[in-house]
């Protein structure tokens, strides 16, 4: 549930930070107009902020130069709670050049355009410091707003340094950070120049979202091999340190679009498309004319289905809105060109005096008209190489309570795992597969349609973006109690006087010390477990500790018995494997503890020793960020531990 109170039982401000304003600034005459902004983003974004006194910052959509000017428009933009973020000249290396040069087509699992070494104003370094400055005027702007307690929700990949900047401003700022692309695997990602400074950037937000299981798993999956950090089901932990990473599948406002397509003036849009489009199937595609969304792959795939289906010319149209975007990035006026030939190819080929099979616009349509397009269309044709989630193929289904028409469905869009059930899914890069599909959708019997209609209905009336909202702020809010929680476990800075004092008076000490990250040679990104070394640096510490009577030493590893063997079989210590699932003597045979003794519950209890109203027990722990030995161990003194470990229970004396 949405959390509606703050502190003195006033709603709960949310700021809700994104590169695009939901509304976008034209001057008219001496006035500001503001028109709702294109894409998927501000569209999920409007169904959910409701219940919470939100405000939006983002760039306005225009370049504002003069300071009156500036301040008429944010006089404009703050009747509907819009604070602006002027980028000025900063905004094209950074939205043009990093933002959709760089990092769009990385996500994407596409490759980075070739870098231009001559061009000095376009190199990555110039964009990638016009990013992170651009970052920068988001977070002046943010301070300049925020108020104690207020969330701030950070949106995708423009903004992947914001979480670490807002927490150096302030630690306690409550930070998410949501995703709308997907993410790519590591063996792609890697290939950005700045790509772990960016990942660390992004893991200071309390709480990552991404659309799917996928994308959240490739995130983690990257971090682990990028910066050597571990992932659990949880999310992202460094140095003691838990990144919430969760999945969060947008959704639409249904009831926006079947609100719509009953209102008179959609009801004569549909009347008029519906004579206009008589005796035929309409096919219909909706999308920005961005590589991603596989439009050349479409075209494609149509020509194919009209040279296969000769009794099929003429009887069907496949009507695509390209809504025009960052045409000032160079790939995507290529595609324009590119799909402009395959569009005067098709309809040359296939087409007659009277009769057109591909109605190509070049523009975007008024929202009433979207939704009649979408109530008249007996196919939905989408066909994203990749897509974070693809909000059209929601807005369709909403609107297709009369029609009941066929969705076909890139597999490669995150809503193929929300709508896969009731969609045709399709592999977009195989033309053949997409030509049959499209057949499969014209000829599907009334039955089978409805079937599907209602299933896919359900999904999205259900998963609404309001849910989506609801349920991100909720895991935000449960994740702050937790991390409040453990907060007041984690251990005070260790005194070091103090614990070095007690060190030298004790009789019998038992130190725990992990491996990977507490002990290991520094890694590379390369680093593979198998390959992970004792630092040589400690040796000569960890022989002294491990040959001294008075202590016990551990090495308690995630990793396995091999590497164990490898690294610390010439110590005189006590090696637990996998967790503690195998346990030795360093210079005995392995045996393995049974699972009801892998309780690491002891550990947590360990941490709670050394907080608060136990603060004169004999444990300290701490973790801080460089490697060393000292740094890392957790020293007992006269303290019995490891008791879920029976075959070490190491007893004091
Ligand atoms: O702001 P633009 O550069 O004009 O681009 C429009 C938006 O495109 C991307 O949208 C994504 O978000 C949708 C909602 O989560 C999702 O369904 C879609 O698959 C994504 O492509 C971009 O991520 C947004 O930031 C842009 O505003
Ligand atoms: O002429 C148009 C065509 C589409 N859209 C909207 O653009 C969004 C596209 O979102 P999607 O998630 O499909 O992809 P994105 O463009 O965000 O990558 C949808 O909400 C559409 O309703 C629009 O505002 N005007």
């Amino acid at each position: 549930m949405m959390t509606n109170d703050g502190a003195c039982g006033q709603r709960q401000r949310l700021l809700v930070v994104a590169n695009r304003l939901p509304v976008s600034a034209k001057k008219t005459g001496e006035n500001w107009s503001l028109k709702m902004s294109p894409g998927g983003l501000v569209s999920g974004l409007l169904g959910v902020t409701a219940q919470l006194d939100t405000k939006w910052v983002g760039w306005p959509g225009v370049d504002v130069n003069n300071e009156v000017e500036k301040a008429a428009l944010s006089k404009s933009l703050a009747e509907v709670k819009c604070i602006p973020v002027f980028l000025d000249e900063v905004f094209d290396q950074y939205y043009n050049g990093y933002c959709n040069g760089i990092l769009w087509p990385i996500l994407h699992h596409m490759e980075l355009p070739q870098e231009d070494p001559h061009d000095t104003n376009k190199t990555f370094q110039t964009q990638y410091d016009a990013y992170k400055k651009a970052n920068r005027m988001f977070l002046d702007v943010i301070v300049e707003n925020y108020e104690e307690g207020d969330i701030v929700w950070c949106h995708d990949y423009h903004l992947m340094f914001l979480p670490k900047y807002l927490k150096e401003y302030n630690n306690n700022i409550k930070v998410g950070w949501f995703l709308h692309s997907p993410f790519p695997s590591s063996e792609v990602y890697k290939t950005l120049p700045s790509r772990s400074e960016l990942l660390r950037s992004i893991l200071r937000a309390d709480l990552l979202g991404f659309h799917t299981y996928d994308f959240a798993g490739h995130f983690k999956s990257t971090c682990t091999r990028i910066l050597g950090v571990e992932a659990t089901h949880e999310g992202v932990v460094d140095q003691g340190r838990v990144t919430r990473v969760a999945v969060f599948p947008i959704g639409i406002d249904p009831d926006r679009f079947i609100r719509t397509c009953k209102l008179p003036e959609a009801t004569q849009q549909i009347n008029e498309l519906k004579e206009r489009f008589a005796g035929k199937k309409v096919i219909l595609g909706v999308d920005r004319l961005d590589p991603i969304k596989g439009i050349p792959k479409k075209y494609l795939a149509f020509e194919k289905f009209l040279e296969e289906n000769p009794n099929w010319r003429h009887k069907v149209v496949l009507v695509q809105i390209a809504v025009p975007t960052r045409n000032d990035v160079p790939e995507y006026r290529k595609l324009k060109d590119q799909v402009h030939g395959l569009v005067g190819r098709i309809n040359g080929r296939f087409g007659s005096v009277s009769s057109l099979p591909i109605h190509h616009l070049d523009c975007s349509v008024d929202f009433s008209y979207l939704c009649a397009l979408y109530a008249i269309a007996d196919v939905m044709l989408v066909t994203s190489l990749r897509d974070g989630m693809n909000l059209v193929s929601f807005e369709f289904v909403a609107c297709q309570e009369a029609k009941k028409g066929v969705l076909v469905l890139s597999e490669s869009a995150g809503a193929a795992q929300s709508l896969g059930a009731g969609a045709l899914l399709v592999n977009p890069w195989n033309v053949t597969e997409v030509s049959s599909a499209i057949k499969e959708a014209l000829i599907m019997p009334a039955e089978e349609r409805e079937k599907r209609y209602r299933v896919n209905f359900q999904y999205v009336y259900i998963h609404s973006a309001k849910k989506w909202g609801d349920d991100f702020m909720s895991v935000l809010d449960d994740t702050m109690a937790e991390s409040e929680m453990q907060l007041r476990k984690i251990p005070h800075e260790l005194p070091q006087q103090d614990m070095i004092q007690r060190y030298s008076q004790s009789n019998n000490r038992l130190i725990i010390l992990g491996f990977n990250g507490t002990l290991t040679a520094p890694m590379s990104s390369q680093t593979k477990e198998m390959d992970l070394k004792l630092n040589s640096e400690l040796k000569g510490t960890l022989r002294a500790l491990c040959n001294d009577p008075k202590t016990t030493v551990v090495v308690l590893s995630r990793s396995g018995r091999d590497i164990l063997d490898k690294n610390f079989g010439k110590y005189n210590m006590w090696l637990a494997a996998e967790n503690g699932r195998f346990l030795k003597r360093s210079t005995g045979e392995w045996v393995t503890n049974m699972p009801q003794n892998m309780n690491l519950d002891w550990v947590n209890g360990a941490k709670m020793l050394n907080s608060g109203e136990h603060k004169q027990e004999t444990c300290y722990n701490t973790y801080v960020e460089d490697q060393s030995l000292m740094h890392q161990l957790m020293l007992f003194e006269e303290t019995i531990l490891l008791k879920s470990m029976p075959l070490v229970r190491l007893r004091g004396q």
